[in-house]
């Protein structure tokens, strides 16, 4: 997401990344890629995330020769590292206790450093400290994460709106609704408090979202005219980055239209053109889409995260909900490469589709 936001200022080798277990990531990836003069840097904190660790496999697999000298880690786990093939060294430490969702403000950030150096590495995250000091010092009815998050819970709580839609007015922020995503609903998706009662109230909500001008010509019509109030983050910059003004002017009137077209309706006599209004968002405007704008973009969400967290009285730095999934696949790998005895117990749906997929094999 960071390295896309802020491709203008690229200055060092072209980073690319893989995520997905899926092997399509990972061979479109490689695609044209030379193993002599690719860095290979596996980053995972516990170094045992079955997609990253496939990957890793895979990725040193296509090395070769290269992968002694051509491979770097960022991890808490050295002796896991070390064990992978990376000596410690090669291994760039961070704190235990950081989640994936919060660290990339550590060495997990190296990639993000490696594309637009040190100097704008460190405007970055000069961002992101601006951001916590204003968090830690500002007068609650003046903190921008503590209002943002008391809208947050206006909206969940008070009007019982499950979801949220985030419209980035700015192709290069096209990650950031699922950068949010996971940082709102990995956080705050929990139905206990901290002690493991039961919930009271809604917490998280769905966030989802893609790029205005584009979302506009896809899911706006149920934004304005559909049966459920989605309230709407815009978020823009009065300045491009790019030369073309007229663009920018383009970009931002649409923004603005959207907003005002969300809050004041259009009434009509014919039903099917009138539009009810009444519909909320928020627009954050900044000067211009920078690594210190980025930073405290990113830091004014984890800190809305954590209020919204705190106020609910969950612990938005846990996400067990994560973990049964995880031992499922597991449990399923063997089935999939066809063990002996390893479809025993399975559940009926499970088999049903087990031995669909069978079929569809040949
Ligand atoms: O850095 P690791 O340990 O590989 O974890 C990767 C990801 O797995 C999760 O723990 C849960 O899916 C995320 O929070 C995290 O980003």
């Amino acid at each position: 997401m960071a390295v896309r936001a802020l491709s203008p200022d690229h200055d060092g080798p072209r980073v690319h990344f893989v995520s997905n277990v899926d092997g399509a990531h990972l061979a479109d990836t490689l695609r044209g890629l030379d193993p002599a003069t690719t860095l290979v840097i596996v980053a995972s904190k516990t170094f045992t995330t079955l997609e990253s660790m496939t990957n890793a496999r895979s990725a040193r697999a296509w090395l070769g020769g290269h992968a002694a000298d051509n491979m770097a880690a960022v991890s808490t786990n050295l002796a896991a590292c070390a064990e992978f093939g990376v000596p410690a060294e090669r291994v760039f430490g961070f704190w235990d206790w950081v989640g994936g969702r919060y660290s990339l403000w550590s060495a997990i950030g190296l990639s993000l450093a490696i594309a637009i150096g040190a100097r704008r590495f460190r405007a970055f995250l000069a961002g992101a400290a601006a951001m916590d000091r204003h968090f830690r010092e500002a007068a609650l009815e003046e903190n921008l994460p503590v209002l943002f998050a008391l809208a947050g819970i206006w909206r969940r709580n008070a009007m019982g709106w499950p979801t949220v839609a985030l419209i980035p007015y700015d192709q290069r922020l096209e990650r950031f609704p699922a950068y949010v995503q996971q940082l709102e609903m990995e956080s705050n998706g929990k139905c206990v408090t901290q002690d493991g009662s039961a919930h009271p109230c809604a917490t998280g909500p769905v966030v989802w979202g893609e790029p205005g001008t584009n979302a506009q010509h896809s899911f706006f019509q149920l934004l304005h005219q559909g049966t459920d109030v989605i309230p709407v983050d815009f978020i823009a910059a009065a300045r491009p980055r790019d030369a073309d003004t007229e663009h920018h002017r383009l970009l931002l009137a649409n923004c603005l239209a959207q907003s005002a077209a969300l809050a004041f309706g259009r009434a009509q006599a014919e039903p099917h053109r009138t539009f009810p209004g009444d519909r909320p968002s928020t627009t954050i405007l900044h000067r211009q889409l920078d690594p210190f704008a980025l930073g405290r973009l990113i830091a004014l969400y984890e800190h809305k995260v954590f209020t919204m967290g705190a106020i609910w009285d969950i612990n938005s730095f846990d996400q067990f909900g994560v973990e049964l999934g995880k031992a499922l696949a597991q449990r399923l790998a063997p089935v999939m490469r066809g063990e002996d005895g390893a479809d025993a117990g399975l559940d009926q749906s499970t088999a049903g589709l087990v031995a669909r997929i069978r079929e569809l094999e040949g």
